[in-house]
């Protein structure tokens, strides 16, 4: 298949996917189960990390066996053991971030994700970019940042008077974590050029090796169980959501093992942002001045980048 139509099929994959998987992720942390004094939310976070992973892992194996095939994999163990490590410590992080900071404000925070990644990329992985490539990936990322951004998260100060809260230190070592995944994955690619069935494979086997025994030393496996033995209905919730992300995370990886996790990152972040804006136009709301100076930034910084920001893969 030629490269562009992958790359098309690939961010069209992550945006569908990502859509829904984002309305069921709502649905199921936000929504209430049973009636009356049965009522109760979900709230075994891990636990679903745990699910996906399985979920995502046995969809790889199932892929593999069909329509991937994808050879021998002679990828170093390390690195799937280290990049899985890394990668559920970003969302742990990103997920506790959200007890001391607003939703809007952890999403804003994670959009600045291709930053840490092409900076850990160069530092770790050797990767080299135009000076060109750092300034359309900064205007996407500032484009971003200064639609979402309200005035009413203006970081308050902290009681002690700093301006700096828990909850922005766990953004920062959740982006910090996303640029070390990227950095590992970008060593993959070039000294065993991985591909994408074997890296969500060994990625989630290694995640459910660790968060597995973490569900049983918290406890939430037993939550879990009796949430769905007071709710069966919240089985079905989880299966479209894992089967969701299963989906999507099949087009991350092939983002990730055909162009690398720099582009994967700008096209994830990059969905956020549309989603927002497509929001905004179904409701019928209109734009502030402000977010249609960020909107003309964003796009024309995707444009530039997807014109000019090509780089050869080359190593320094
Ligand atoms: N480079 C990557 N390697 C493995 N999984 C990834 C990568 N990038 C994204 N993902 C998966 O896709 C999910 C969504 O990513 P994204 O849309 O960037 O949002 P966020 O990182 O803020 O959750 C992540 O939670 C992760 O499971």
């Amino acid at each position: 298949m030629e490269k562009r139509t992958k790359f098309a099929i690939s961010a069209v994959g992550i945006f569908t996917c990502y859509f829904y998987f984002g309305i069921l992720q709502e649905r199921l942390t936000k929504g209430i189960y049973g009636e009356g004094e049965n009522e109760e939310r979900f709230t075994c976070v891990l636990a679903l990390v745990f699910v996906q992973c399985v979920v995502n892992y046995l969809f790889a194996k199932m892929m593999l066996a069909t329509f991937l095939k994808q050879g021998e994999d002679t990828t170093r163990t390390f690195y799937y053991a280290a990049s899985s490590m890394t990668y559920i410590l970003a969302m742990v992080c990103s997920n506790m971030a959200l007890q001391w900071v607003s939703y809007p404000t952890q999403v804003i925070g994670k959009s600045g994700k291709p930053i840490p990644v092409m900076i850990l990329g160069v530092l770790l992985a050797r990767k080299s970019y135009p000076l060109k490539k750092y300034l359309f990936v900064l205007m996407v990322v500032f484009g971003i940042i200064m639609f979402m951004y309200k005035d009413s998260n203006k970081s308050v100060a902290q009681s002690d008077g700093s301006f700096i809260g828990f909850g922005e230190v766990l953004v920062f070592l959740s982006l910090t974590m996303d640029g070390l995944t990227g950095a590992i994955q970008d060593r993959m690619r070039a000294e065993h050029s991985s591909k994408s069935g074997h890296m969500m494979l060994n990625m989630n086997f290694w995640s459910v090796a660790y968060v597995g025994p973490a569900i049983i030393l918290t406890g939430e496996f037993t939550q879990l169980l009796g949430f769905v033995d007071r709710h069966p209905v919240v089985v079905w919730d989880l299966l479209l959501l894992a089967v969701a992300g299963a989906l999507g995370q099949m087009f991350i990886f092939i983002m990730v093992a055909d162009f690398g996790p720099l582009p994967c990152s700008i096209v994830t972040t990059s969905r956020k942002f549309f989603t927002v804006l497509g929001s905004v136009f179904l409701f019928g709301n209109k734009l502030l001045p402000r977010q249609w100076i960020a909107t003309i930034i964003v796009f024309a910084g995707l444009f530039l980048d997807s014109m000019y920001g090509k780089t050869a893969d080359k190593k320094k």
